[in-house]
């Protein structure tokens, strides 16, 4: 089996790197949440966050998104801090510029009685104060797939998907260099998360931005990532390409991810025989 556990664990310090997190750690009493997490993230790269629920993932990019502070550890974008310093308004924003976040659930993110124009408006205003912002409202309505008739439209008269393409429209209105979608198409039915992994495919490869994603599922982890990195308990038990790190897991943690999900031919008795395997090595390491 390949051995991917050591690599990430302290990767090498890149002047290459988009976004680069170094050691990081978060404790909620007795729980560390994140545990010496380190990964790189390459310019216009997409790399995912995988793990079952309280791995620690939503911690990890709230600190990087500065919704959270960190015990130790940093995170770079384009070599600067990113995490710790600078508390005051011109310091929050200068950051969320460098690094936008899109949550699963839009209907909590949006007001939904704002309608789209002022939604796009607001966050225009507050980057760019000074500027006339109807064509880049227009622009961006546009670059997500939705007309110019949905910038009256308010969250609450939209399908689910189309407020996602609002929250990401959003997101994409301070240029940001890197995007964290949290879990960003959970609550969408696949056809519609087929769409909007589409159109985040396509947003990519326009702007080169970078991705951050966070999820819980595995297919979407192998359609939109280049590389991946599976938590568990806070720390990094494996990391990889994507299609690697999925094809041939090398962590009985990883394996059992995999077994789990159901697919042709699948025999639910995997994922026993993956859990007693991941105990064994559980035991074996303690
Ligand atoms: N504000 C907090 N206070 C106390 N404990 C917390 C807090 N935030 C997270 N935790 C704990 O930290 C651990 C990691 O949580 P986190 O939300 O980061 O995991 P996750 O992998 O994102 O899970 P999920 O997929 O369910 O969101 C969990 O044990 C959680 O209960």
């Amino acid at each position: 089996m390949p051995d991917r556990t050591s690599a990430t664990a302290a990767p090498a310090a890149s002047p290459e790197a988009l976004l680069e997190v170094t050691g990081l750690c978060r404790s909620f009493g007795d729980v560390r949440a994140v545990d010496d997490v380190s990964f790189v993230l390459p310019p216009g790269g997409s790399l995912g966050i995988v793990g079952e629920s309280g791995s620690g993932k939503t911690t990890t990019a709230r600190i990087i998104v500065g919704l959270e502070r960190a015990d130790s550890g940093t995170v770079r974008v384009r070599g600067q801090a990113h995490n710790g310093t600078g508390r005051g308004r011109a310091a929050r924003l200068a950051r969320a510029r460098r690094v936008q976040m899109v949550f699963q659930d839009p209907y909590l993110s949006l007001d939904p009685r704002a309608p789209v124009r002022a939604v796009l408006a607001e966050t225009l205003k507050l980057h760019f104060p000074g500027t006339d912002h109807d064509a880049r409202i227009h622009e961006l309505l546009d670059q997500v797939g939705l007309g110019a008739r949905a910038a009256d439209a308010r969250p609450r008269e939209l399908s689910g998907g189309q407020r996602q393409r609002v929250a990401i429209a959003r997101a994409l209105a301070v240029r940001p260099e890197v995007l964290v979608l949290d879990e960003a198409v959970a609550a969408l039915d696949v056809s519609v998360q087929a769409q909007i992994l589409n159109l985040l495919a396509d947003i990519r490869e326009e702007t080169a931005v970078g991705y951050l994603f966070i999820t819980h599922d595995l297919g979407v982890v192998r359609c939109v990532t280049d590389d991946v990195i599976v938590m568990r308990s806070g720390r990094i038990v494996e990391a990889g390409r994507t299609g690697e790190v999925l094809g041939r897991p090398a962590h009985p943690y990883t394996r059992l991810l995999s077994a789990s999900v159901p697919r042709p031919g699948w025999d639910p008795r995997a994922i026993g025989a993956a859990r007693r395997a991941l105990a064994e090595e559980d035991a074996a390491a303690s």
